[in-house]
């Protein structure tokens, strides 16, 4: 079977020598094209999804229950970096409840209206996908705790003094929100979740598995050499994970090979710019910019995203979390620092105050980003 093809990324570096995020071949976001493609790589239901053992259980039993009550489950948070999987986590909850399920995302829902619209269309059981529910305005973020908690909504008729609320009565539903950032969410909105699962990057072996069914959906052909260096090489992110499966096998046909081995996998990863532990230009931007102009931090990160040409919130969202991880950056109170590791990894030698300073950096805990078994 042949699968649904994309062009291969464009060069990343802009024209000034900065650097461009929505190039980058292992950016989390998508667009276009790339959507189609996700969908049909979309795992169906909880059994066929790899990786989360511990969100899948929890997820697996919020749901059973719920459908031996024959009542809706509590709303469910998902929380997580990009590309962990949670519009698919929100897409099998409605497939294991057999439920229909509407999509859409908190910079969608500008005006109360807007969301009053959507909330009086559900039926019984639907569940309503909310992406990015941390963007979403507070007028409809109001709206939205009085929904979740009685299934109610109050329409207001009319401005200033003579305005009434006429209460709205709503069908029971279950909202599935999926946030990057779950620590910008008000603690109100965050306590109607009777469930948050916490996505965590994958481990190499499940992207392996993630790896070997797409490369079946996709009609590659692939070896276990070539697999483990994709896998190994994609941030613990199973989108990147099938970008860069899609590019090794790119690379392999335009060789003449066909098939997605060890060699076609490293020649493909050097091409896009993918070193070996998996970092990208955008996390080595990051990286130089720390050592070679801040001598390694702390710096705060607005100071190190202008550095680096980008915005903060990218940085934040999508190479900080993976950094910090995987022992590359600290956030300390004092702002982000390198590590012993990224001066390795970036073959350079710390200054000896930043050597002294390292010994003293103090990681603080951030609820906007991942923390294990949270
Ligand atoms: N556990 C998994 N098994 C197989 N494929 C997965 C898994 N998790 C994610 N994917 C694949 O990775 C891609 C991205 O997943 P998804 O859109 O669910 O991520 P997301 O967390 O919602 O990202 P975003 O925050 O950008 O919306 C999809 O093609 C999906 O099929």
């Amino acid at each position: 079977m042949t699968g649904p093809d994309v062009d291969p990324s464009p060069e990343p570096e802009c024209a000034d020598g900065s650097y461009d995020a929505t190039a980058r071949i292992v950016d989390p976001s998508i667009e276009g094209d790339e959507e189609r493609v996700e969908a049909a790589l979309r795992p169906r239901r909880l059994s066929e999804f790899p990786g989360q053992p511990r969100v899948r259980e929890q997820l697996a039993l919020v749901l059973e229950a719920a459908r031996r009550r024959g009542a809706p489950p509590d709303h469910i948070l998902l929380s997580g970096p990009p590309g962990l999987g949670k519009t698919t986590l929100a897409m099998i909850t409605a497939a294991e409840l057999e439920a229909p399920i509407r999509i859409t995302s908190g910079p969608a829902i500008q005006h109360a209206g807007d969301l009053a619209s959507i909330l009086s269309s559900l039926t019984e059981g639907e569940v309503l996908f909310l992406d990015e529910i941390h963007r979403m305005s507070r007028p409809a973020e109001e709206m939205l705790y009085l929904a979740m908690e009685d299934f109610r909504v109050d329409i207001i008729v009319g401005k200033g003094p003579g305005a009434t609320a006429i209460p709205l009565e709503l069908a029971p539903f279950t909202v599935v929100g999926a946030t990057t950032r779950a620590g910008l969410l008000p603690a109100p909105l965050r306590d109607r979740f009777g469930f948050t699962g916490h996505l965590d990057f994958y481990d190499t072996r499940d992207l392996e598995t993630i790896l070997v069914r797409s490369a079946g959906l996709l009609g590659i052909e692939e070896d276990a050499a070539g697999i483990h260096e994709i896998a190994r090489r994609s941030r613990g992110t199973p989108r990147i994970a099938n970008r860069l499966l899609r590019r090794v096998r790119d690379w392999a046909q335009v060789h003449g090979s066909h098939i997605v081995d060890l060699g076609a996998a490293e020649a493909a990863l050097a091409l896009f710019d993918v070193d070996e532990r998996g970092l990208d230009r955008l996390d080595r931007a990051v990286l130089e910019a720390l050592c070679s102009r801040f001598a390694g931090g702390p710096v705060g990160l607005s100071t190190l995203a202008v550095a680096v040409g980008e915005e903060s919130d990218t940085v934040e969202t999508v190479a900080e979390p993976y950094l910090v991880r995987e022992g590359y950056m600290l956030r300390t109170p004092r702002g982000r620092m390198a590590t012993a590791r990224t001066w390795e990894h970036l073959g350079l030698r710390p200054p000896a105050s930043t050597a002294a300073g390292l010994q003293q950096a103090l990681p603080i805990e951030d609820p906007a980003l991942p923390q294990q078994g949270d």
